[in-house]
C-alpha cells in the first residue's frame, strides 16, 4: 500500500464471557484501509466479521470485550478514547450501515430531523445550509418527492427507501470511513442491486473509505478493493480483490468461492459447498482452525496455527496454499 493508511488495526482480539471463561471471538486480527479505499471483509455465518465492525466503533457490548489490540483513524487511537470521545468519533469521522435500517433510524423522528439533527451534531455550518444538503441527500440517494420524505416517519418508507436514508445519514457529516456490515442482506434481491450501484456511486463522489462486511463474494466483486476473509475469528487471506478471485490461495477463500453459485459450461448455476461446519466459539480444533474441513491439510495442520504470511501477491494464513496458477 502507497499512502498512508487511514484504518489501522493491529493485533485486535475479542473475547466472549460464558461461565467463568473467556473464549475467543476475534484472534489477532490485522488489517489496514487506505483513504478511499474499499475493504471488503467476508466468511461464512459467525466468523466474527460483525464482532470486528462493532469493535472499530467501541460498539461492542458485554458479555463480548475486547482483550487486546490498537485501531487507529489517521494518527488516533481509537482503542485508548473515552466513550465520550468515541461518541464524537462516530458519526462525524466514521459512519455506518447496518443491515436493519431499523437500528440505524429513530422511529419517533422525521426523516428530516435526523438529518439535519445529525448534520447539527458534526458540522459547522448553518441551519439554512443544513436544510438545504438535507433535501439534497434525499435526492442523492434517488429518493422520489424528498419534501414528502423529509416529513416522514421511517415507518412510512419502505425497507429500500429507509436503507437509502441510512446510507444519506452515514455520508452526511462527510465521514472518513463507513463500516457497512451487510447493508444489503435484508432487502429483496431485486433492490440490493440498487443499493450497490447506489453505494458504489456515492462512494466515487465522495472517495469515502469503507469497509464492507457482507457473506456475499458477489457484493465483494463489485465493491472491494481489497478482501480480508474471516474464518473462526481469524483473517485466513487477505488480498487485492482480483488476485484472490483469480488465485485464492487459502483453500477456505477457495472453497467459498466453490460455494458461491458460478454457472457451468451449460450456463447452469452450480453451487459446490464446503463440507462441515465453521467450529462455534470455544470448540476450535488445534492448530489451523480450517483443518478439519480442508482438502489440504496435513499433520502439521493439526498442530501450527499459521501466521498470516506475505505471498507473491496478499497475504495468507495456510501451511500449505494453493499454488498461484492453480485454481481449486
Ligand atoms: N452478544 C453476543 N453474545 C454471545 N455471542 C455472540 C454475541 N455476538 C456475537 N456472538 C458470537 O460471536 C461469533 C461471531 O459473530 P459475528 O456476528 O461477528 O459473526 P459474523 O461473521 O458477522 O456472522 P453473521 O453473518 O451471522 O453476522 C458468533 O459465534 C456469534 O454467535
Amino acid at each position: 500500500m502507497m499512502q498512508a493508511p487511514l484504518l489501522t488495526v493491529r493485533n485486535l482480539s475479542i473475547t466472549l464471557h460464558r461461565e467463568g471463561k473467556h473464549l475467543p471471538v476475534l484472534n489477532d486480527v490485522s488489517f489496514d484501509v487506505a483513504p478511499g479505499e474499499v475493504l471488503g471483509v467476508v466468511g461464512e455465518s459467525g466468523a466474527g466479521k460483525s464482532v470486528a465492525g462493532a469493535a472499530l466503533i467501541d460498539l461492542l457490548v458485554p458479555p463480548l470485550r475486547r482483550s487486546s489490540g490498537e485501531i487507529s483513524l489517521g494518527r488516533d487511537r481509537l482503542d485508548l478514547m473515552s466513550p465520550r470521545q468515541m461518541r464524537n468519533v462516530r458519526g462525524k469521522r466514521v459512519g455506518f450501515i447496518f443491515q436493519d435500517p431499523m437500528t440505524s433510524l429513530n422511529p419517533v423522528l422525521s426523516i428530516g430531523k435526523q438529518l439535519t439533527d445529525t448534520m447539527q451534531a458534526h458540522l459547522k455550518i448553518g441551519r439554512a445550509e443544513i436544510k438545504r444538503r438535507a433535501l439534497a441527500w434525499v435526492e442523492r440517494v434517488g429518493l422520489p418527492n424528498p419534501e414528502r420524505i423529509l416529513k416522514a416517519a421511517p415507518h412510512e418508507l419502505s425497507g429500500g427507501q429507509r436503507q437509502r436514508i441510512v446510507i444519506a445519514l452515514a455520508l452526511c457529516a462527510e465521514p472518513e470511513i463507513v463500516i457497512a456490515d451487510e447493508p444489503t442482506t435484508a432487502l429483496d434481491v431485486s433492490v440490493q442491486a440498487q443499493m450497490l450501484d447506489l453505494m458504489r456511486t456515492l462512494h466515487k463522489e465522495t472517495g469515502t473509505a469503507m469497509v464492507l462486511i457482507t457473506h456475499d463474494l458477489g457484493v465483494v466483486a463489485k465493491m472491494a478493493d481489497r478482501v480480508a476473509v474471516f474464518y473462526a475469528g481469524r483473517v485466513v487471506e487477505l488480498a487485492a480483490t482480483s488476485d484472490l478471485f483469480a488465485t485464492p490461495r487459502h483453500p477456505y477463500t477457495a472453497g467459498l468461492m466453490g460455494a458461491t453459485p458460478a454457472p457451468d459450461a451449460e450456463g447452469r448455476m452450480q453451487v459446490v459447498p464446503i463440507p462441515g461446519a465453521m467450529p462455534g466459539i470455544g470448540a476450535l480444533p488445534s492448530g489451523c482452525a480450517f483443518h478439519p474441513r480442508c482438502t489440504r491439510a496435513q499433520p502439521d495442520c493439526r498442530e501450527i496455527v499459521p501466521p498470516l504470511a506475505a505471498l507473491e501477491a496478499g497475504l495468507a494464513a495456510c501451511l500449505h496454499p494453493l499454488p498461484r496458477e492453480v485454481r481449486s
